[in-house]
């Protein structure tokens, strides 16, 4: 499922409309008519609605909207919240449209005219604006916003809720609080962002004809369990544990051993042939009893911390990965220099590993490398903060990849997986029971078992994103709570996981 800007949304319609030549006015009505469909089904016949309706596109697909749910005898009341001489071109002939059928269209100038309908209302529906919107809401519907939003009425938005921008944005917002918003033909990119997405409520696209090969490639897409289910490798009845690779984690230090045993677990558990845990000799001890299926390598520590050389026979390593517990002192980086410098498989570096990381002799790897911050992380490496960071995700990761050269996983409640060319996925799974120490470490582990066994690098990294969320969606819709849930847990609701998705 592609994610569009509002200027690839307008792109494709002018496409549609100048060589495919499908009519503007036919467009609507079907967006108008798939957005009926959809919300008709989350409505009663005795429900009292109230349609608000705006000036541009998004209110002419409000006109359609009233106009079908009318005709299937619907209660609706039909609000234009602006002038009669601002509505034009295809908004204006199924305003027409509406009037001919002979129903009938109330208007208000202020907020106070409507209000009254607001408050009987049981289902409100927005088509004031769309991805057309400028700068703050203007009068009256901002007023009309804020009223909309105090009722308790179920708040039901047209392609966006009016306020909400298509696009990353700096700018404060105010808009409606949909419950629910029915987006017209492709999700746009501010439904992922930290600072919009909650006003969208639970959202679903509805198809209205735009030709899918018209689009122009936004090389920005969902991953969606059937991509999962699509791209995950078969294991061959064949296969030897050195068919799906040979992984080292390098992490743990004497303040914080666990993280490594969760990593390498999680690598075991999603597929890895053998997992070698690179850790200070001295927390070998306590790690091993909750690790049995791995060998270790004991690294020289300073106070606790590991410090080079690097273990040797990087080489033999089909996957490693870097920064896990393992601390930010001084001598665990030129550690993690050395790596970089010598290491010719793909690396994966999280957490401390990203701390202070050396940009210069990343760049000269010619192997992959994996880079999957938190914002936090992420607002350090590129010196910006972290509100530029959640207002800029997409922009930023492409920047950041493409300037150095590496895959990035920058990691949230929808996590933005860019590659070095710029493509970008976006994995929705996931729930704030992962919002606990812990699951970075556990997500690292099963990244670098995908990367051994998938071909594609951004399959392995959307599928591991995705298999990582979705197993938490699970266990806290059976036996766990997102309070309760650990990052341990997840590493052992793999098994179902993996039994549902190969
Ligand atoms: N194009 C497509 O691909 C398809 C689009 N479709 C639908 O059309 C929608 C996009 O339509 P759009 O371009 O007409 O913009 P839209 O959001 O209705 O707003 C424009 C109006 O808002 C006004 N306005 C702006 N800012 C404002 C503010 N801050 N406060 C107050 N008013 C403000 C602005 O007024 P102006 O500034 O011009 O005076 C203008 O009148 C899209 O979301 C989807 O629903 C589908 O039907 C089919 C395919
Ligand atoms: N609210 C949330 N919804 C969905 N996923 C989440 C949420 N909070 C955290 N996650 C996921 O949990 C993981 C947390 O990683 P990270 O912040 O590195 O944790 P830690 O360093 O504590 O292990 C990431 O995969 C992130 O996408
Ligand atoms: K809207």
């Amino acid at each position: 499922m592609d994610i569009v800007t509002a200027q690839e949304m307008y792109e494709w319609d002018r496409v549609t409309i100048e060589d495919v030549g499908i009519d503007g006015a036919i467009l609507m009505d079907s967006a108008g008519r798939a957005v009926a469909d959809d919300m008709a089904s989350h409505i009663e016949k005795r429900d009292k609605i109230v349609v608000l309706i705006g000036a541009g596109n998004n209110g002419g697909d409000g006109f359609v909207i009233a106009r079908t749910l009318l005709n299937r005898g619907y209660d609706v009341e039909a609000w234009q919240v602006v002038p009669d001489e601002k509505i034009k071109g295809d908004a204006a002939k199924h305003r027409s449209l509406f009037l001919a059928s002979g129903y009938e269209l109330h208007s208000c100038k202020e907020v106070g005219e409507v209000k009254p309908s607001l408050e009987k209302a049981d289902v409100i529906i927005d088509a004031m604006l769309g991805i057309g919107v400028r700068g703050g809401l203007r009068e009256p519907i901002a007023d009309i916003v804020q009223e909309a939003n105090a009722q308790k009425a179920r708040r039901m938005s047209v392609d966006l809720p009016t306020g909400v921008p298509a696009d990353e944005t700096d700018e404060q917002i105010t808009a409606f609080h949909a419950d629910k918003t029915t987006i017209v033909a492709a999700p746009k990119m501010s439904a992922f962002l930290e600072k919009t997405s909650s006003y969208y409520g639970k959202w679903n696209v509805v198809e209205i004809g735009l030709p899918s090969p018209k689009l122009p490639d936004p090389r920005r897409q969902v991953w969606t369990e059937a991509d999962v289910k699509r791209t995950l490798p078969r294991r061959d009845r064949n296969a030897h544990k050195g068919s799906h690779g040979k992984g080292l984690i390098v992490g743990g230090s004497t303040v914080m051993p666990g993280s490594v045993a969760m990593s390498a677990r999680a690598s075991l558990r999603s597929g890895a042939g053998l997992i070698t845990i690179a850790t200070v000799e001295s927390a070998i001890p306590s790690i091993a009893p909750f690790i049995q299926e791995a060998t270790f390598v004991g690294l020289g520590e300073k106070e606790g911390f590991a410090c080079r050389p690097a273990p040797s026979s990087l080489s033999d390593y089909d996957g490693i990965a870097f920064g896990m517990g393992i601390g930010r002192q001084e001598p665990t980086r030129s550690l993690l220099s050395e790596i970089l410098q010598e290491a010719d498989t793909p690396l994966l570096i999280d957490a401390d590993g990203l701390y202070e990381l050396p940009l210069d002799l990343m760049q000269k790897r010619e192997a992959p490398t994996i880079l999957t911050p938190h914002p936090g992380e992420f607002a350090q490496l590129t010196g910006k903060s972290i509100s530029d960071v959640l207002a800029r995700p997409f922009s930023l990761s492409r920047t950041f990849a493409q300037a150095y050269g590496v895959h990035l996983v920058l990691k949230g409640p929808s996590t933005i997986i860019t590659s070095p060319d710029g493509e970008q996925r976006v994995d929705v799974s996931g729930n704030a029971g992962l919002a606990k120490g812990g699951s970075g470490d556990v997500l690292s582990g099963m990244l670098v078992a995908m990367i051994m066994q998938h071909d594609s690098m951004m399959d392995a990294l959307a599928n591991g994103c995705v298999l990582h969320g979705k197993t938490a969606e699970r266990l806290t819709s059976d036996d766990h709570s997102m309070i309760d849930l650990l990052a341990s847990d997840v590493v052992e609701g793999l098994p179902i996981t993996f039994r549902a998705f190969s």
